[in-house]
């Protein structure tokens, strides 16, 4: 009898363990037909080579070389399919979920359960409704901030001696954090001394993820000094964070205050959730998608107009004819000034372009099988779009490398398909922030260019190289000459 029950117990089993081993295919096992990479590593996928590429977008780069449009390869133990040609973006527009394997090193920062993170209907009803902070009204509403924060820089970049120079970067990634958080996160950042401290914290959290995410820094290193050191500073980050939602969340709930900044985000924020932890998550993921982003697009953009002294000539003209209509002595940029910047809004374009400013984003489906391309692709693959790959793809963007405004002419865009400029991602997940970028770009480098003439103040500062990571930032500094405009 108890001979009976073993013999079948081990059956049992070990039916068991080939059920498991056929339904969760080990990395490695190929899991469709289109081309791609082995894993190197039997737990890390192509982590390693990941990190050997340098980053994420350095590695797509090679592998699309090898491979072709669609390639797969192993993120860990998550399947991957990337996709290189915006045709190819057809297919998976639709999509709306994000496979959370590949952004888990973002966790520590954003937590599970911010709008970056949520999948199904909840992620849409949700960037639906912090997308209205970000809408085209309130977009206008803030453009007198925009402008003053702007005018304060002009008033100090005129102190600055003839021909010192400037870290540009430095500057512009100041300017980001002002601009963001002083129409979008309220009471707290109305101190200075705030809104620098939040920034220091913020770039050393964000240091580090990246890293992990590229495969620099390992969970395992949590134990040493650098981990500690990242634990602190997220400690103290998230403290931080804390500390805005009291400020504005205190002064909201007495009826005495009229103090009180009205800030779109945070208020949404406050008044449809009640749990601090989600609040917090959704500011974190507003900050880290919000703040990289705008500083290095105002970084690259005046670095190329610095480079390009015949563009820049270009811009200053067409932004002088647009303040000679302004008040010579309060010059507010409005709405309908934007619109007739129409050639800075080509270089603005060519800016995220020849950066590769968001490299990649992402989208899964768990319950069935997609079509792309032409091939089959099992459920529970991620499907990395890799947009820095198409923006810098020669067939649809001549000579990648030039810096070429030309291309977003209104003739050179009405030919080209929309999809295949997609540096805010597609579908209905895609960047809710778009416009606010837009708006306090063309702001600022308006009333920078009206008065200072840029040049790059070493030989060095012709060449920089970008630094791949969730967004694209410089390697080194970009130093600057900025010169009264004659
Ligand atoms: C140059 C500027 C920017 C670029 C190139 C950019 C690009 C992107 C890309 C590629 C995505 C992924 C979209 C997808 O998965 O389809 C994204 C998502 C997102 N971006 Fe931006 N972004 C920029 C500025 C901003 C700004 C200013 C904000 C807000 C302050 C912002 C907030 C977000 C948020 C919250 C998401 C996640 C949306 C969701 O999960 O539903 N971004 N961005």
């Amino acid at each position: 009898m108890l001979i009976t029950f073993v013999i079948f117990a081990a059956v049992f089993i070990l039916g068991l363990v080939c059920f498991t081993i056929y339904l969760v295919p080990p990395a490695g096992k190929k899991q469709c037909s289109v081309p791609g990479l082995e894993p190197s590593d039997d737990k890390l996928g192509n982590i390693p080579d990941i990190t050997q590429a340098g980053s994420f977008h350095e590695f797509l780069v090679d592998l699309h070389e090898k491979f072709g449009s669609i390639a797969s390869f192993w993120y860990g133990a998550q399947f991957c399919v990337s996709l290189g040609e915006w045709k190819l973006f057809k297919d998976v527009v639709q999509l709306t979920d994000r496979p959370r394997s590949i952004f888990t090193a973002l966790e520590p920062l954003i937590g599970t359960r911010s709008v970056r993170s949520l999948n199904g209907p909840t992620g849409i009803s949700r960037h639906r409704l912090l997308s209205e902070a970000f809408s085209a009204k309130n977009c206008t509403r803030f453009l007198p901030e925009f402008n003053k924060i702007s005018m304060e820089l002009v008033e100090n970049w005129q102190n600055i001696p003839k021909d010192d120079h400037i870290p540009l970067h430095d500057y512009m990634m100041a300017l980001a954090i002002r601009l963001l958080t002083s129409t979008q996160l309220g009471a707290y950042f109305k101190v200075d001394a705030n809104t620098m401290e939040f920034q220091q914290l913020y770039e050393s959290v964000m240091a580090d993820l990246e890293a992990v995410m590229n495969g620099d820094l390992t969970v395992d290193e949590k134990g040493n000094t650098r981990g500690k050191m990242f634990q602190k500073n997220l400690t103290a980050f998230k403290t931080k964070v804390a500390d805005i939602i009291s400020a504005q969340r205190n002064p909201r709930n007495r009826t005495d205050s009229q103090a009180v900044p009205s800030a779109p985000l945070l208020d949404t924020l406050l008044t449809n959730s009640a749990d601090d932890e989600e609040i917090m998550c959704d500011i974190m993921a507003f900050v880290v998608e919000g703040f990289h982003s705008t500083g290095n697009l105002l970084t690259w953009t005046l670095y190329y107009l610095a480079i390009h002294p015949e563009i820049q000539d270009k811009v200053a003209k067409e932004v002088e004819k647009v303040f000679s209509k302004l008040d010579k002595n309060n010059p507010k940029v409005h709405d309908k000034d934007i619109k007739e910047l129409k050639y800075l809004g080509q270089v603005v374009d060519e800016a995220i372009r020849s950066s590769a400013m968001v490299p990649m984003a992402a989208r899964i489906d768990e319950t069935k099988d997609l079509k792309i391309g032409g091939f089959r692709i099992p459920p529970n693959t991620a499907i990395v779009q890799a947009l820095g790959v198409t923006l810098q793809e020669p067939k649809t963007f001549k000579e990648p490398n030039k810096f070429d405004p030309d291309r977003f002419s209104p003739e050179a865009t009405k030919k080209r398909n929309p999809l295949a400029f997609s540096p805010f991602g597609i579908g209905t997940r895609k960047c809710p922030g778009h416009k606010f970028a837009f708006s306090e770009t063309f702001v600022v480098v308006s009333h920078l260019i009206r008065k200072f003439t840029l040049t790059p103040a070493f030989e060095t500062d012709y060449f920089v190289e970008p630094k791949y990571g969730l967004v694209t930032k410089p390697e080194t500094e970009i130093w600057l000459k900025v010169n009264p405009r004659e």
